[in-house]
């Protein structure tokens, strides 16, 4: 089945240049998928139409088989979105801050102890998250993604400033939850990240997917003759910039 399914979906904030230009794409149950692109290509407002958020001017977004436009409060149910550089209250725990959300959720106050053990909260969930390095406020932040078991989670650059240590411990998080059930759709400007993580990757430039397919398949789309083996950044750059010039004709 598939987890997401995006049908020429568009989206304009005014000023005449679009966001997202029907944009399609498909997320299979049980992946890992990866949405890259260069700043401001659309992905945090794709993810936005994906989550209800934003609600696309054209097209169609379904999740888990239902209409996100006609089933909001049922799809928010069922998704859960993490970003990195999130702010957070202070002079609260995490405990208590995942109490809150639980309640939001409707979900049982047992989903506390276990999310914060999860994501190895545990020995701090009496501690002030905004007083917690950069690493543990994002394992914080993916607590609260889990709180409502999401049957398919968002993770917006969930390593972004994180130092080498934290990021692996999120990498092996979000494997963790993926192998539990959990569909992710990850973003991220890691070329690394996304290769070690991710089974399908959509690159999005311009509001446009440019490409779509497993790092191996994207790398035969580039792959020239007598030249060495393209990583994922050559990938990367190459249908990003042609995507641009395009654009720019
Ligand atoms: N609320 C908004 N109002 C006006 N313009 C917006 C709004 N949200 C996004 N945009 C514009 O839409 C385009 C896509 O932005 P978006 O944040 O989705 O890109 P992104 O790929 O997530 O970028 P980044 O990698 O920098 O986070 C950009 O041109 C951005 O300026």
């Amino acid at each position: 089945m598939d987890a997401v399914v995006v049908r020429q979906v568009s989206k304009s904030f005014g000023g005449g240049r679009r966001a997202l230009s029907r944009v399609d794409l498909t997320i299979r149950e049980g992946a890992i998928h990866g949405l890259l692109g260069p700043n401001g290509a659309g992905k945090t407002t794709l993810i936005a139409t994906m989550v209800g958020l934003t609600a696309p001017d054209e097209g169609r977004v379904e999740v888990c088989g239902l209409d996100v436009g006609s089933h909001l409060h049922r799809v928010q149910m069922l998704v859960n979105m993490v970003r990195g550089f999130s702010g957070v209250l202070e002079k609260v725990t995490a405990r208590e801050l995942l109490v809150y959300y639980a309640h939001l959720y409707d979900a049982p106050l047992s989903r506390v102890e276990e999310v914060l053990c999860r994501t190895g909260l545990w020995e701090r969930r009496d501690q002030q998250v905004a007083l917690f390095s950069s690493g543990w406020r994002q394992r914080f932040f993916i607590a609260k993604g889990l709180i409502n078991r999401p049957r398919v989670l968002f993770l917006d650059e969930p390593t972004v400033g994180l130092d080498v240590d934290a990021a692996l411990a999120v990498r092996d998080l979000v494997r963790e939850i993926n192998r539990e059930g959990c569909t992710i759709l990850l973003t991220t400007h890691y070329m690394r990240e996304a290769e070690d993580l991710c089974s399908t990757i959509a690159l999005i430039a311009e509001g446009r997917i440019v490409a779509e397919g497993s790092a191996a398949e994207l790398k035969d789309l580039v792959r020239d003759p007598g030249q060495p083996e393209p990583t994922l950044e050559d990938v990367f750059l190459r249908l990003t910039r042609q995507s641009l010039e395009v654009a720019d004709a």
